[in-house]
C-alpha cells in the first residue's frame, strides 16, 4: 500500500467504516508489539466491552509550509515571551499548549505501575521513567501549539487509564498553564506549573520550561518533584526545523531523600548522543543503586552501576581501534542539520527495560508528527458538549478550523480572540478589577518552597454558572 493510501483510510478512518477500524488495530498491535505495560493491551479488551475508542487521526492533513524562512518573522519576535509571538498560522498546529503539555500524560501506566511496586528504588525507576516518558511525543513536534487565552481550561478524563486532569492558564503575560491530574483510584496526584521561557541563539529558539513538577504516590506518603529538560528548535533560518532536549532533570524523592538524576545529553559534533538520557539513582547516603540509560525517542532500561561501568570500560577499549567516518557529521555554515546517526540503543546484558515508546501512526507525518495520544486531544466525543464547561480548549473556533483543514477561517478566529481578550483586560482595567483565576491558586510548593499553581478543587463537580465569556 502506498503512503497515500494509508492516508486516505485514516482520513476516512474517523467514520465507523471499517478502514478505521482496521488502522486502529494496527497501531495497537504496533504499541503492543513489546510487553511493558498493560495499557494497550487493557485498552483494547475495554474497548471490546464497549467503551470509548479514541480517535486515531484528524479530519483532514497538515497545510503544507510554505518554504519562506521563518526567521523573517521570528527575528522580530526576539526577546519576546512566547504569548506575544504571533506566528502565520501555518506554523501552528490544531492544538493549545494546555493539550500539548497534557501530553505528559500519555505513558500514565508507569504510575499505575509505580503505586504497586514495594521498593522506594524500584518506585522512583518506574518515576523516572515516567518523567522521560512525559517529554517524548515532543520528538518532531515542530510546529507551535495556540497560546491559550487567559481562563482557558482542558479536561481530559481517561477511565481506563485511570485518570483525569484539569488544566487552566492562569497568567497571559508572562504564560503560565497550571496542570492537576489524579488517579480515579486515589493512588496518586501529579501537578505543576509551566512557565515557557524563550531565547533565542540566532539558528535556533531554546524554550525552558520553567517551574516545578511534582508527582504524589499517596499510598506511600511520597512526593517527587523535577523540572523538564530545555526545550531548543533548531533551524530557524535555514534547513528543516528539529527538536532536541538537553539538561540535567533531578527527581527528588522527598520522602527518603532518595534522588535520581537525569541528563538528557546535547547531541554534541558528531551526533552520537543524540537523544540520549542517562543517570542515576541515589539514596539519600549517596550511595548508587543503578544506572539508567537509553534515549527519549526510543526506550530506557536500568541496570546495576558495576554492570554499567564493566561495559563502559570495555566499549572503551573495543572503540580505539574502530575509526567510525560514517558517524562525522558534516559541517554546513549556514543549516545545522540533525545529524544522521541514529543507531539505536544498544542494550546492556542484564539490563530492565523501564520503558518504551510507542510508534507513531502510519499519517503522523502529515499530520503534524502528532502521536496517536496527540491526536485525540481535541476531539469532541459524544455527550462531552453537554459536559464541558464553555472555557475547555475543545471548543475554541480557531483550533477546530486548523485542525479541519480551514485555513483563513482558523486565522480570522484567532485574530478575534485575541481581539476579544484584549478588550476584556482594557475594560478590567477601567474598572480596576482584578482577573481571578478559577480552579488554580498561586502559592508556594509545599516540598520544594517554589513558587507554583496549586489547585484549589472542585472542576469536577462541574458547576460552571460563573466562567467567562472567552470564545
Ligand atoms: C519554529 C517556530 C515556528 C517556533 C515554534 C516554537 C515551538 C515549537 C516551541 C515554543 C515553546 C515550546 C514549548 C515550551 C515548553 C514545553 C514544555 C516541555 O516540558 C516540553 C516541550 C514544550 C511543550 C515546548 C515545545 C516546543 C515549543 C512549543
Amino acid at each position: 500500500m502506498s503512503n497515500d493510501d494509508e492516508f486516505y483510510d485514516a482520513v476516512t478512518g474517523l467514520d465507523s467504516d471499517e478502514s478505521s477500524e482496521s488502522m486502529s488495530e494496527a497501531s495497537f498491535k504496533e504499541a503492543t508489539g513489546m510487553d511493558y505495560g498493560s495499557q494497550t493491551k487493557n485498552g483494547s479488551i475495554r474497548r471490546e466491552n464497549g467503551t470509548k475508542k479514541h480517535r486515531t487521526a484528524l479530519p483532514a492533513p497538515m497545510f503544507p509550509r510554505n518554504s519562506v524562512s521563518i526567521w523573517g518573522i521570528l527575528k522580530k519576535c526576539i526577546g519576546l515571551e512566547l504569548s506575544k509571538i504571533t506566528m502565520p498560522i501555518a506554523f501552528n498546529e490544531p492544538l493549545s499548549f494546555l493539550q500539548r503539555i497534557s501530553e505528559y500524560m500519555e505513558h500514565t501506566y508507569l504510575l499505575n505501575k509505580a503505586c504497586t511496586l514495594p521498593d522506594s528504588i524500584q518506585r522512583m525507576q518506574a518515576v523516572a521513567a515516567f518523567a522521560v516518558s512525559a517529554v517524548a511525543s515532543q520528538w518532531d513536534r515542530t510546529g507551535k501549539p495556540f497560546n491559550p487565552l487567559l481562563g482557558e481550561t482542558y479536561e481530559l478524563t481517561r477511565e481506563d487509564q485511570g485518570y483525569r486532569l484539569v488544566s487552566e492558564q492562569v497568567s497571559h503575560h508572562p504564560p503560565v498553564s497550571a496542570f492537576h491530574a489524579e488517579s480515579l483510584a486515589g493512588d496518586f496526584v501529579f501537578h505543576g506549573s509551566i512557565y515557557p521561557k524563550l531565547k533565542f541563539w540566532g539558528k535556533s529558539v531554546e524554550a525552558e520550561p520553567k517551574g516545578t513538577i511534582t508527582m504524589e504516590l499517596l499510598k506511600f506518603n511520597e512526593a517527587y518533584t523535577w523540572s523538564n529538560p530545555f526545550c531548543c528548535v533548531h533551524n530557524i533560518i535555514l534547513g528543516s526545523l528539529w527538536i532536541e532536549q538537553y539538561g540535567t532533570v533531578e527527581i527528588i524523592n522527598h520522602s527518603t531523600g532518595d534522588k535520581c538524576v537525569l541528563n538528557f545529553k546535547p547531541c554534541g559534533m558528531f551526533g552520537k548522543e543524540l537523544h540520549r538520557v542517562e543517570g542515576y539513582i541515589q539514596d539519600k547516603s549517596k550511595r548508587k543503586h543503578c544506572v539508567i540509560y537509553g534515549k527519549w525517542t526510543e526506550c530506557m532500561w536500568s541496570v546495576d552501576p558495576q554492570t554499567f561501568e564493566n561495559h563502559r570500560k570495555n566499549e572503551k577499549k573495543g572503540e580505539s581501534r574502530k575509526h567510525r567516518p560514517e558517524e562525522e557529521r558534516k559541517e554546513n555554515d549556514d543549516s545545522d542539520d540533525m545529524p544522521e546517526s541514529q543507531d539505536t540503543v544498544s542494550v546492556i546484558p542484564g539490563s530492565t527495560l523501564l520503558w518504551r515508546i510507542a510508534s507513531r501512526p502510519t499519517h503522523s507525518t502529515t499530520m503534524y508528527n502528532f502521536t496517536s495520544f496527540a491526536m485525540s486531544l481535541n476531539e469532541m466525543e459524544p455527550g462531552m458538549e453537554a459536559t464541558l464547561p464553555p472555557t475547555d480548549g475543545r471548543l475554541r473556533p480557531d483550533i477546530r478550523a486548523m485542525e479541519n483543514g480551514l485555513m483563513d477561517e482558523a486565522s480570522r478566529e484567532k485574530e478575534r480572540l485575541e481581539q476579544k481578550q484584549r478588550e476584556s483586560r482594557k475594560e478590567r482595567a477601567k474598572s480596576q478589577e482584578e482577573w481571578s483565576t478559577r480552579w488554580f491558586q498561586q502559592g508556594n510548593n509545599p516540598f520544594t518552597g517554589s513558587p507554583d499553581w496549586l489547585y484549589t478543587g472542585g472542576y469536577f463537580n462541574r458547576n460552571y454558572a460563573t466562567l467567562p465569556n472567552i470564545y
